[in-house]
């Protein structure tokens, strides 16, 4: 069991333990409460689980806990990075599974705990992620557009670029759609439970149905490396909009409500019941596509070959199937190389970076680097940085050098601490001469 009082001394070590009862506490000096992050004793969960104390009180709280949770591992340390999260670095876990951030204060936190009764403490999960990720292409516009059309289109020519965000829905499937693979069908408890556990990124109450986008359909796409498309409603791009995951906005328009109207019939898949609703709808969806600061390109779906062609400009892609102008360093594949954290280390923050120290001879040492960390709960928290130093690679010079930078340090220190007390006679002895 250990301790540290992050915001009354400066962030130092926190041990982690190994075996699977590991608990870490972390102390916040500001808020009268205690983190635990770890398994009690006789915790059957298989994740791991976070308890509260209060200090004044003294009393324990369970606190609502969302996202997805990380599973249990051989051990975890933990770090407190600023007054909103935690840093959790579990111990030999598979490499992308590695670095998690418990949210404990943080716009999302914030947000959520209207949710609850006041008085409940909310906490949320967020994985972190070695690298920086492909932003994901919303695509939204009135049902009938053609929204579907131009995915499959691009989905079909460009497979290994594009993955489609599965979501999730109560409506009841049409003759053609699986399960899995155009919605998850489900039950509008169960959905509803999942969406009071924080697991979804955004979802809808669409033409009469419940609609959401899980975040697991999106960042499991996003780990793979591909860009993640999304075929959502208005209010859930707005939703997306607002949310911590940064990505490109599209609304398709018909040429005329007409067109529009003939499509719907056309595609001959709802009743007539149906059909009036979405049309109803589609006229408010249409007025909001022109809120400003909500999308970023509007398409006008007449030909579709030009509109898919526009689509693919848009998205940077040449018709050879390249992407043209990658502006985004998708650095997906170095996420999943090289983490592999012992269970005997330590960790120690400094500013944005923290020291991985393992004990064990021949593990290497780790810096993370945390400046260019975006994302957070509910989704992942990307953009960490990892360097591995092996002390068995050293060269000899390295290995004095740090000590030999300690001591020059302390005899500057020495040197200035003279020089001040000196400056302070000199200005005594000005003062008496004045
Ligand atoms: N440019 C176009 N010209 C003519 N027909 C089109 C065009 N684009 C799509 N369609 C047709 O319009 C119908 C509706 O298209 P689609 O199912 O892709 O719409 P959608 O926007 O995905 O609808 P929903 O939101 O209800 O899922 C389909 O039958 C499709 O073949
Ligand atoms: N907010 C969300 N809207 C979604 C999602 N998945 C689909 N949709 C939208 O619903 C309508 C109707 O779809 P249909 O398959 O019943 O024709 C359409 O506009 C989709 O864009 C979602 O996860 N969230």
């Amino acid at each position: 069991f250990f301790c540290d009082s992050p915001l009354k001394v400066a962030p130092k070590v926190v041990d982690s333990n190994s075996g699977s009862r590991c608990e870490v506490s972390i102390d916040d000096g500001l808020r009268d409460v205690t983190y635990v992050i770890g398994s009690e004793e006789n915790d059957s969960d298989s994740t791991i689980s976070v308890r509260v104390f209060k200090k004044s009180a003294n009393e324990w709280v369970v606190p609502a806990v969302l996202g997805t949770k990380p599973v249990k591992s051989n051990g975890h340390s933990a770090v407190p990075l600023d007054e909103t999260r935690i840093l959790v670095i579990k111990s030999n876990s598979t490499s992308d599974d590695c670095f998690w951030f418990l949210e404990i204060d943080t716009p999302f936190v914030r947000d959520q705990k209207t949710r609850f009764r006041s008085e409940v403490a909310v906490v949320a999960w967020s994985k972190g992620v070695v690298g920086e990720a492909v932003k994901p292409v919303v695509i939204s516009g009135p049902s009938g557009v053609g929204k579907g059309t131009l995915i499959s289109k691009l989905m079909e020519e460009f497979p290994s670029t594009f993955g489609f965000s599965v979501s999730h829905t109560t409506r009841a499937p049409r003759n053609n759609e699986q399960d899995g693979v155009h919605y998850h069908f489900v039950e509008r408890d169960a959905m509803e439970k999942d969406i009071r556990d924080g697991k979804f990124l955004e979802f809808a109450s669409v033409h009469g149905n419940l609609y959401g986008t899980s975040v697991e359909a999106v960042e499991a796409v996003t780990d793979q490396g591909k860009k993640c498309i999304l075929d959502i409603d208005v209010q859930g791009a707005r939703s997306v909009r607002r949310s911590s995951l940064e990505a490109v906005f599209i609304f398709v328009r018909p040429p005329s409500f007409h067109e529009l109207e003939k499509r719907l019939r056309s595609r001959g898949t709802e009743t007539e019941e149906q059909i009036q609703k979405r049309l109803r709808n589609a006229e408010a969806e249409l007025q909001q596509g022109n809120s400003p600061g909500l999308f970023d390109h509007i398409l006008v779906n007449d030909d579709l070959e030009k509109c898919y062609q526009r689509l693919k400009e848009i998205l940077s892609l040449s018709s050879s199937g390249s992407v043209v102008k990658n502006t985004e360093n998708n650095n997906v594949s170095s996420a999943s190389k090289g983490v592999d954290i012992p269970s005997k280390h330590s960790v120690s923050r400094h500013n944005q970076k923290v020291l991985i120290k393992c004990s064990e001879g021949g593990d290497s040492d780790s810096m993370l680097e945390l400046s260019s960390i975006r994302g957070g709960a509910p989704c992942r928290t990307r953009g960490l940085k990892l360097n591995k130093q092996s002390f068995d690679d050293r060269k000899p010079v390295r290995k004095w050098l740090p000590s030999f930078v300690g001591w020059a340090s302390v005899i500057l220190e020495a040197l200035l601490l003279k020089a001040d007390i000196v400056g302070v006679k000199l200005n005594a002895r000005e003062r008496i001469s004045d």
